[in-house]
């Protein structure tokens, strides 16, 4: 009798990612529709249902598309978009407008209409010439604009240069220097089209200390007790953005939601006490943390490399243009050899994309068994600013998603062709 080994697969969701790649191909998103699920489902019990007067909404420059609206939808999240073509997207997939915060720091008039045309629930503002735009607008259209102001609080997030936005220093958000917020305020308390809700502050992305959250409260606050004391304005509301850290590899100190959450209610509560004012309504916006971990990209290797003495290189069949993060911000991956998930790792490779760039590195020294080209490679925790930050480079198609459900698994997003990257393309000789 010939003795076939029997290699264990990886399971990702209850679903054979082996089985997976085989059926649908490669390089794939994988997403868990019971992961988002529960995601938000704690995101209603440890900060709505715990804490009064709080909203949350998904921030779906994360990962967005229509189905990805629907469940956010269903599970009572509000949609925090950032462009035209998120906007578009949610209008199509029917998402609730009251429920979408229109963000961006060079919002065009075009956007502007279309989210006031559209009845987003707020614009958070983000330079004094918005003011501007949102009164000729609302004014043309007979509508009152809610908006909340965005300011850089001065506090830089621990993270990534590239994601810390709350710094002074920062192309997002109204600066703090006292001339300058009072013009908006005063612009937008005088504008009938305009309702000033509150503030808006994102101190940065992928956060694993509540410190910048507590400290940004604190500046924020205190502008709330100024400017009720100088204009008699009431702020109602404060979001404190996103940014909450997820796991990638073991090194990350991976907090549950309600570290951030409880630390920041307090920071308010104890900071209203102290000025005596009244909480307002506190709003979160997390991407990454609702997304990230329920998503994996399932890759072929082909090529395997071996420079003597050096470094053994297997290149995969995707890589910087499904997912751009290690070339962008050195972010470090996980991943396992999906078709040999019970193989002992003994070896370490470095982990190639295709793309014809020497940065386009997934993972450097990754421990694996012996692999060989046709092993399927599993990369984890990849379903935020992947597929949302994916490109066509070296004019590779986009890979498909697949989103995994109760029902079975179900595409979501078809794979690109060689004709997709052509259809918009003139030829004029
Ligand atoms: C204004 C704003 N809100 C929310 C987020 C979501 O961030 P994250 O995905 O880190 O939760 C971002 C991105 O960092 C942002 O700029
Ligand atoms: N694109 C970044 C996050 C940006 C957050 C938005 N301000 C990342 O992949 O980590």
């Amino acid at each position: 009798m010939v003795n076939i080994e029997q290699s264990k697969s990886y399971k990702f969701a209850g679903y054979d990612t082996v089985e997976l790649a085989k059926k649908y191909g490669t390089p794939l998103y994988v997403l868990s529709e019971e992961i988002i699920r529960s995601r938000c489902r704690e995101i209603k019990t440890d900060f709505l249902d715990k804490h009064k007067n709080t909203k949350a909404a998904y921030a779906s420059k994360a990962f967005l598309t229509m189905t990805m609206c629907k469940i956010i939808e269903s599970e009572g999240l509000g949609l925090d978009v950032v462009s035209g073509g998120e906007l578009y997207t949610a209008i199509k997939a029917g998402f609730p407008m009251d429920k979408v915060m229109l963000h961006g720091n060079n919002k065009s008039y075009d956007e502007m209409e279309m989210a006031i045309a559209n009845d987003v629930g707020r614009i958070i503002v983000d330079h004094i010439d918005e003011l501007y735009m949102i009164e000729d607008i609302a004014a043309r259209l007979s509508k009152t604009v809610k908006i909340l102001i965005r300011v850089a609080p001065g506090v830089g997030g621990n993270t990534h240069k590239y994601i810390t936005t709350g710094q002074k220093d920062s192309k997002f958000g109204i600066p703090l220097a006292k001339e300058t917020i009072d013009e908006a305020v005063i612009k937008a308390m005088n504008s009938r089209h305009i309702e000033l809700m509150g503030f808006h502050f994102h101190v940065g992305s992928n956060l694993f200390e509540n410190d910048s959250y507590i400290a940004a409260i604190d500046v924020v606050m205190n502008l709330y007790r100024r400017l009720k004391d100088d204009f008699g304005f009431i702020a109602k509301e404060i979001n404190t953005g996103g940014g909450f850290g997820i796991y990638y590899t073991k090194n990350d100190s991976v907090k549950p939601l309600k570290y951030y959450t409880d630390s920041i209610m307090k920071a308010i509560e104890d900071k209203c006490k102290e000025l005596e004012i009244d909480i307002p309504t506190v709003i979160i916006e997390p991407g990454r943390w609702i997304v990230g971990e329920a998503g994996i990209t399932l890759y072929t290797i082909g090529a395997v490399k071996e420079i003597p003495d050096t470094r053994t290189y297997a290149s995969v069949d995707g890589g910087l243009p499904d997912n751009p993060r290690p070339a962008l911000y050195s972010a470090k991956y996980e991943a396992v050899i999906a078709n040999k998930y019970d193989h002992k790792p003994d070896r370490k490779v470095t982990i190639a994309g295709k793309c014809c760039e020497s940065g386009d590195i997934l993972i450097w020294d990754l421990d694996v068994p012996q692999i060989e080209r046709g092993d399927i490679l599993a990369v984890l925790s990849t379903g935020a600013y992947n597929y949302s930050m994916a490109s066509n480079y070296n004019r590779i198609p986009r890979p498909a998603v697949l989103l995994l459900t109760k029902d079975g698994e179900k595409i979501i997003v078809e794979r690109e062709t060689y004709d997709d990257l052509l259809s918009k393309e003139r030829v004029p000789f």
